[in-house]
């Protein structure tokens, strides 16, 4: 399950790899996204890979896991700026391609319902990826979220609002709720990858190797699914014993 890499950069080169080689089999791909610094140099080497190979993407769609309510698409701390400012804009995706929550709309849990039924229509996302979060949420879906949710409103705990905290000016600037994809729709994908680096990511890879499926460690539902692989740096991996890693 936990595949061990030198550094996070051959993450990406990894990761990069496997998406290229799927969106030339499968050009209609529809790729799961995922925020946070941990994605940076992921989406900075496939924009590389993309403009290099002249990929052709406009067959693709894609999906991110969530959106803070109250930012607007053109604030800087906003998953739809991320996202824009990291890919999409450099790659040349069209709005009708990439899929966000809306943080912005006036009825939120209509906005979930749009979500979830535009995921169903797709009807499982090829590839997802995956960041962590030190209290084990995936997306932004914190302990003690159902496995069989969909796409929701959340109230952002206090934790994930410090450890975001660094992103903004004040603590009281970070969201206190967010829309995020929910957990049955992350395991619906054909595919995932978790993606953890660095060595304050060390315990809670260290928690998730030792849980049992438990609804209070979000991402231990990943074990469920047939098609996970957790890449690791050698830093996230320090503290988990030698015999489940794979080195590569
Ligand atoms: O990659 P980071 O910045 O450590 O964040 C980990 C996870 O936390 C989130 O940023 C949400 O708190 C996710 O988007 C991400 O997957």
């Amino acid at each position: 399950m936990f595949v061990v890499f030198s550094n996070a950069h051959a993450i990406a080169d990894y990761l990069t790899d496997h998406i290229a080689q799927q969106i030339r089999t499968k050009p209609t791909t529809s790729l799961g996204l995922a925020t946070g610094s941990t994605m940076e140099p992921i989406y900075a080497r496939l924009l590389q890979r993309i403009q290099a190979e002249a990929l052709d993407l406009s067959q693709i769609t894609t999906f991110n896991l969530d959106e803070y309510i109250g930012l607007a698409p053109d604030h800087p701390q906003s998953y739809f700026y991320f996202m824009q400012h990291h890919l999409f804009a450099a790659v040349g995706l069209q709005p009708g391609q990439v899929h966000l929550p809306c943080g912005v709309c006036s009825d939120a849990e209509q906005e979930c319902q749009d979500y979830a039924a535009k995921l169903a229509r797709v009807g499982g996302l090829d590839i997802q990826l995956l960041g962590i979060g030190s209290n084990g949420h995936i997306g932004f879906n914190e302990p003690g979220t159902p496995f069989d949710s969909r796409t929701h409103v959340v109230a952002l705990s206090e934790k994930t609002r410090r450890d975001n905290g660094r992103f903004f000016e004040r603590f009281e600037d970070v969201p206190t709720h967010a829309i995020t994809m929910g957990i049955a729709e992350i395991l619906s994908a054909k595919e995932i990858f978790l993606v953890a680096t660095g060595r304050h990511k060390a315990d809670i890879m260290a928690r998730l190797y030792e849980s049992g499926i438990d609804e209070q460690l979000p991402a231990s539902a990943l074990k469920q699914h047939a098609h996970l692989r957790v890449l690791v740096d050698e830093a996230a991996a320090e503290l988990l014993p030698t015999h489940v890693k794979t080195v590569v």
